[in-house]
C-alpha cells in the first residue's frame, strides 16, 4: 500500500470513529417538557373516575437525570408510560401535553428518538455482552452506516458501561451462570443506546439490586448523560444517598400528584422551607417518601390532610412557579432528518435476527437441544416397545397403533417449545415498543430458525423408529415417513405459536396446547373412525386436524403396498380383515385403510397441500394477533 492510500484510509477510520462517536450526542433535543398530565381510569370498585396521575408538570434539559419517585402507588410508572407515550394505564383516558423542543412530535418520530429500558432484562441469556451490544446495534442502524463505524459504536459503548473484562462472557442462562445483576442491567441499557436515543426513559433501573450495584448502574448513566447531553428519566426506589445525590432533579409524587420537582441539590432547603427539614445524618430520599406515604399511618384522615398540605405547599412555591414559566417558554429548534438514527430495511432486520437466534439454537440447550434429546428418547422407546412388527395379521394393529403414536406424540411433544418460543416473544415485544422490528420479521426469522431443527429431529426420529418397528421396508416409503412427521412438526410448532402470542403466559400456553393435542388425538380418525365420528366433531374439528393427515399419510405409507399373512395356522385359514387375497390366506394393505374409511385413490397431494395450507394459516394468525390484540 503506497503512503498516500495508507494515509487516506487512515483518515476514513479517524473520521468514521469521530461520526460515530458524534452520533451518540444529543444536538437536537434541547428540552423534553410534559404539561399538565392527568390521568383517569374508571374505578373497579365504586365505578367512579379515579385520578391517577392529577395535572403533573415537569421539564428536563439535555444532559440531566431526573428521578422520578414516590411511595408505591403514587403513579411513578404510570407517569414514566405517559412520557414515552405507551399505553398509561388499562382503559385510562390521558391529558396533557409531552413536548419536545416545546412541540408535540408525531408517534414515529418520538420512537426515533426516545428508548425505553423496561424493569426486566430483555436480554438473550446465551449471548456474549459483545454479541448482545453488537446485535442491537445491526438491529438499530441503517446499513448505510459503515460496519467499522458500527463496530466502533459497539466497541466505545462497551467501554463507557466498563463491560471490556466482560465483553465476551455469556448473559446467563438457567443452566449457566453469567454476568452479575448489575452487569447485565448496564448491558440492557447500553444496548437501548445503540440507537442513539436522545430521550431515554428507564422504569426502576435498580430494581433488585443492593446499593453498590445501583450506584454502579446509576453513575454509567450519569456519565453517558453528561457525555452525550442525553435527557434521561428513571423510576427509583427509594435510593441510598450517594445513589440518590447522583441524579440532578427530582420528581417527587403521592397519591398522583406532585411533591416536588427540582434539583436535587434543593432538596433538602426546600423541605426545610415548608416546614420539614431532612434530619442530620438521614437518607433525604427516604425521608421524604416516608414523609408522604400514609400507606401504613393509622389516622388515616389526618395523613391525608398533612399530605394535602405538602401538596399545597409546592403549589404555592416559588420552584414551581418557575417551573410553570420554563414551560411556557417554547423552543423552536426542529428535530430535523437524521440519516444516521434510521432504522435498517426489513430483508436486513430479518437477517440479523436470524444469525442471532442461529447463535441461540445451538449455544442454549434449551432451546432445541433438550427437544432434540426427547425426542430421540421418545424414538427409542417407541422402536423398542413396537420392535420389528412382522408382516402378519396380529401386526396390523400394533402397526396402526405405533403409526397413531408417532403421529400424535410428535405433535404432542411440541409443548416443549411453550417455553422457548416465550422467551423470544418477550424480547420482541419489547423490542417492537422501542421501534426496532416488527411482527413479520420476527415470525418469519422464527419460523425460518427452526426448519433446520425440525427437519434434524424427523430425521432422527424417522431413523430411529422405521427400521426398529419395521414400517415397510422401501426408501420411498422411509422419505415419505419423514416427510409426513416433519409437516407434522410443522404445523404442531404453528400452532405454540398461534396460542403463545395469543396467551403469552406459560402456564396458560401450555395448557391450551396440551389440550389442543388432545383434541386432536380424539378427532384424528384413529380413536374414532372418520365413518361414525359425530357430525358436530367432524365437521367443525376434524377437517382442520393436522394430525389426522398425517395419520392417514402414515397409514397410506404402510398400507398402500404391503399385504400381510392371514392366522399361520393353516388350513382352515383365518383372515381377520375382510380380505380379497382370502384364498392365498392374505390380507392386503388397501383392506385395512378401506375399514378405516380411506379411499383407494392416492390422497397424498392433497394432504400435503392442507398440512402446508393449516401451517401457513396458523402463521398468519399469529401475525394477525401480533398486528392486531398484542400491538
Ligand atoms: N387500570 C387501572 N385501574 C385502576 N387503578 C389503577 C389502574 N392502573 C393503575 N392503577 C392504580 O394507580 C396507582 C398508580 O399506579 P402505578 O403503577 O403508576 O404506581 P407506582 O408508583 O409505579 O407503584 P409501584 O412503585 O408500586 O410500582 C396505583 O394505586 C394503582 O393501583
Amino acid at each position: 500500500m503506497s503512503s498516500s492510500t495508507r494515509s487516506t484510509a487512515i483518515s476514513d477510520d479517524v473520521e468514521s470513529n469521530y461520526k460515530a462517536l458524534k452520533a451518540l450526542k444529543n444536538t437536537e433535543v434541547t428540552s423534553f417538557a410534559w404539561k399538565d398530565v392527568t390521568v383517569t381510569v374508571k374505578d373497579n370498585e365504586t365505578k367512579q373516575p379515579k385520578l391517577l396521575l392529577d395535572g403533573v408538570d415537569g421539564v428536563v434539559r439535555p444532559g440531566e437525570l431526573v428521578a422520578l419517585m414516590g411511595p408505591s402507588g403514587s403513579g411513578k410508572t404510570t407517569l414514566l408510560n405517559v412520557l414515552a407515550r405507551r399505553t398509561a394505564a388499562a382503559n385510562a383516558k390521558v391529558d396533557g401535553d409531552v413536548l419536545i423542543n416545546g412541540k408535540t412530535v408525531s408517534l414515529q418520530e418520538f420512537r426515533r428518538i426516545s428508548s425505553y429500558v423496561e424493569q426486566d432484562d430483555a436480554l438473550i441469556g446465551s449471548l456474549t455482552v459483545q454479541e448482545t451490544i453488537s446485535f442491537a446495534a445491526q438491529l438499530s442502524l441503517s446499513r448505510r452506516i459503515p460496519k467499522s463505524q458500527k463496530q466502533q459504536r459497539v466497541s466505545d459503548i462497551i467501554d463507557s458501561f466498563g463491560l471490556r473484562n466482560q465483553a465476551n462472557t455469556i448473559i446467563g442462562t438457567p443452566v449457566k451462570k453469567g454476568i452479575s445483576g448489575g452487569q447485565k442491567r448496564r448491558v440492557s441499557v447500553a444496548s437501548q443506546l445503540m440507537s442513539n436515543p436522545r430521550v431515554l426513559f428507564l422504569d426502576e433501573p435498580t430494581s433488585g439490586l443492593d446499593s453498590a450495584a445501583s450506584f454502579e448502574v446509576i453513575s454509567f448513566l450519569k456519565k453517558i448523560a453528561r457525555e452525550n447531553n442525553l435527557l434521561v428519566i428513571a423510576s427509583i426506589h427509594q435510593p441510598s444517598t450517594t445513589t440518590f445525590n447522583l441524579f440532578d432533579k427530582l420528581l417527587l409524587l403521592s397519591s398522583g400528584k406532585t411533591i416536588y420537582h427540582g434539583p436535587v441539590s434543593d432538596v433538602n432547603s426546600y423541605f426545610s422551607s415548608i416546614g420539614f427539614p431532612v434530619p442530620g445524618y438521614t437518607n433525604p430520599a427516604e425521608f421524604i417518601i416516608d414523609l408522604v406515604n400514609t400507606d401504613f399511618s393509622e389516622d388515616a384522615a389526618s395523613s391525608e390532610k398533612h399530605k394535602g398540605s405538602i401538596t399545597e405547599a409546592w403549589k404555592a412555591s416559588p420552584m414551581a412557579t418557575v417551573l410553570a414559566n420554563q414551560l411556557n417558554e417554547t423552543d423552536d429548534m426542529d428535530l430535523g432528518a437524521h440519516e444516521d438514527i434510521a432504522r435498517p430495511g426489513f430483508f436486513s432486520q430479518t437477517l440479523t435476527l436470524l444469525n442471532r437466534l442461529w447463535i441461540k439454537s445451538y449455544r442454549d440447550v434449551l432451546a432445541y437441544g433438550v427437544r432434540v434429546a426427547m425426542y430421540m428418547g421418545l424414538a427409542i422407546m417407541m422402536g423398542t416397545v413396537w420392535l420389528r412388527l412382522k408382516e402378519h395379521q396380529d401386526y396390523i394393529q400394533p402397526f396402526i397403533n405405533a403409526i397413531f403414536f408417532g403421529s400424535a406424540f410428535m405433535s404432542f411433544m411440541a409443548v416443549a417449545y411453550v417455553p422457548a418460543f416465550l422467551e423470544d416473544f418477550h424480547t420482541f415485544t419489547k423490542e417492537r415498543s422501542n421501534g426496532l422490528y416488527g411482527a413479520t420479521s420476527f415470525l418469519l426469522s422464527n419460523f425460518l430458525i427452526g426448519l433446520p431443527y425440525l427437519f434434524l429431529i424427523s430425521t432422527l426420529f424417522s431413523v430411529v423408529t422405521y427400521f426398529l418397528a419395521n414400517f415397510r421396508p422401501t426408501a420411498t416409503a422411509f422419505f415419505f415417513y419423514l416427510m409426513w412427521l416433519f409437516l407434522d412438526l410443522l404445523a404442531a410448532e404453528s400452532l405454540v405459536v398461534l396460542i403463545s402470542v395469543l396467551l403469552p403466559n406459560f402456564v396458560l400456553s401450555l395448557a391450551v396446547t396440551a389440550f389442543a393435542n388432545g383434541l386432536w388425538m380424539s378427532v384424528g380418525g384413529f380413536l374414532v373412525s372418520d365413518k361414525i365420528l359425530n357430525v358436530f366433531w367432524k365437521y367443525v374439528f376434524s377437517y382442520i386436524d393436522y394430525q389426522s393427515y398425517v395419520f392417514k399419510g402414515m397409514m397410506y405409507n404402510e398400507f398402500s403396498e404391503r399385504t400381510y399373512q392371514c392366522s399361520a395356522a393353516a388350513p382352515p385359514c383365518f383372515c381377520s380383515y375382510d380380505s380379497p387375497l382370502a384364498d392365498e390366506c392374505k390380507i392386503p394393505g388397501t383392506a385395512v385403510l378401506q375399514q378405516y374409511g380411506f379411499s383407494q385413490r392416492d390422497k397424498r397431494g392433497q394432504w400435503i397441500g392442507i398440512l402446508l395450507g393449516i401451517t401457513l394459516g396458523l402463521r398468519l394468525l399469529a401475525w394477525v394477533v401480533l398486528k392486531t390484540v398484542r400491538r
